[in-house]
């Protein structure tokens, strides 16, 4: 009999789920599915959750919660569990799946019951934000603006028929206007601010891929950080990290589907002659670090392999 650890996709036919079953294909887990037909049969999908170790959600958020109720009123053995949405992302009792937020991160992440995978842009502006903050750069206060582009995957299926099946998508769209994206609770909890950013996203006729970019003056900066100050912030937070890294050069162009199909970020930074200004980057997919390779790494330190 196989001592492989259980895993069940709840949302395995969708976007997310389906980047996760492929990259499980070279760990040694066995995953346990039920067929797309029942995918929203709650009495199979709890069947199932009952009988493996780990039940990863790729579900929307209100479909999530459903789930994660379901599993807590189950009797006898309680999976771990690890979300996609954006449901519990900041709530105590979970643990937030970003391991390379501090040293410690990765083991809280081996130890918990319940993590909660990032969302992609928060990715992103977490790991240029936090370790600034934390470092006293930038003060908690500090009035942020990030701006980002998405491949249109981050829609999930319904953006992506838009794109690919009924083509009525515009190239590019500015959205989330009214400044109130469902990620800023968990970028400003995690980035250590006391204040919201201006946050504007966008989406691009490319299918992966993600920048998430955060322009800064110098000179309002709090102990007037110098261009090498951040530099050296950035890489040597990130020294260690295996899917993050601070890349030292400059790039005067960046593509917003440069590490599309990889599960790397990579942060830069960009500077004017007179270095008092810079914009700080974090390139990534937003279906590899910014969703499904995030799951992975959280799979591997949730179930030790
Ligand atoms: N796409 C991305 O880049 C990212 C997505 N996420 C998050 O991951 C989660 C999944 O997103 P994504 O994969 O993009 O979405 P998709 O729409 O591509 O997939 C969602 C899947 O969940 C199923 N589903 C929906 N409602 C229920 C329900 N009530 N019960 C059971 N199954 C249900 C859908 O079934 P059906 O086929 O019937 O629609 C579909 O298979 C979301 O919370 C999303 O915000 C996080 C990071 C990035
Ligand atoms: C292009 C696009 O629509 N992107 C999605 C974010 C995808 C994502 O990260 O969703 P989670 O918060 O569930 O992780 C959006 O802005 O709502």
């Amino acid at each position: 009999m196989s001592q492989m650890p259980k895993i069940f996709i709840d949302g395995e036919y969708g976007t997310t789920g389906l980047g996760i079953r492929q990259r499980l294909d070279t760990l040694p887990v066995q995953v346990c599915s039920i067929p797309v037909e029942q995918r929203h049969d709650m009495k199979v999908r709890l069947d199932m959750m009952g009988q493996v170790d780990l039940v990863v959600l790729c579900l929307p958020d209100d479909a999530s919660r459903e789930s994660v109720a379901a599993i807590q009123s189950l009797s006898g053995h309680q999976p771990k569990i690890l979300d996609a949405s954006t449901a519990f992302r900041t709530n105590p009792a979970w643990v937030y799946g970003f391991a390379e937020l501090d040293p410690g991160q990765a083991e809280k992440i081996k130890k918990a019951p319940l993590v909660a995978n990032p969302g992609c842009y928060s990715s992103g502006a977490i790991a240029l934000l936090h370790p600034l903050v934390q470092a006293g750069i930038m003060d908690q206060n500090y009035p942020v603006t990030i701006n980002a582009i998405s491949g249109y995957s981050g829609g999930g299926k319904q953006m992506i028929a838009s794109y690919e099946v009924e083509k009525n998508a515009p190239p590019f769209m500015l959205y989330g206007l009214s400044l109130e994206h469902k990620h800023l609770p968990e970028i400003v909890y995690y980035a250590g601010l006391s204040r919201e950013p201006i946050f504007v996203p966008s989406v691009g006729n490319f299918a992966q891929g993600m920048i998430v970019s955060i322009p800064l003056h110098l000179d309002t900066l709090s102990k007037q950080a110098s261009v090498n100050d951040i530099k050296q912030c950035l890489k040597q937070h990130y020294a260690n990290a295996e899917m993050v890294a601070f890349v030292d050069e400059e790039a005067a162009k960046l593509s917003g589907d440069k590490l599309a199909l990889t599960d790397q970020m990579e942060l830069r930074l960009h500077t004017n002659a007179r270095q008092d200004m810079v914009v700080l980057t974090a390139t990534f997919d937003n279906l590899g670090k910014g969703a499904s390779g995030a799951a992975i790494q959280n799979i591997r330190l949730m179930l030790g392999v």
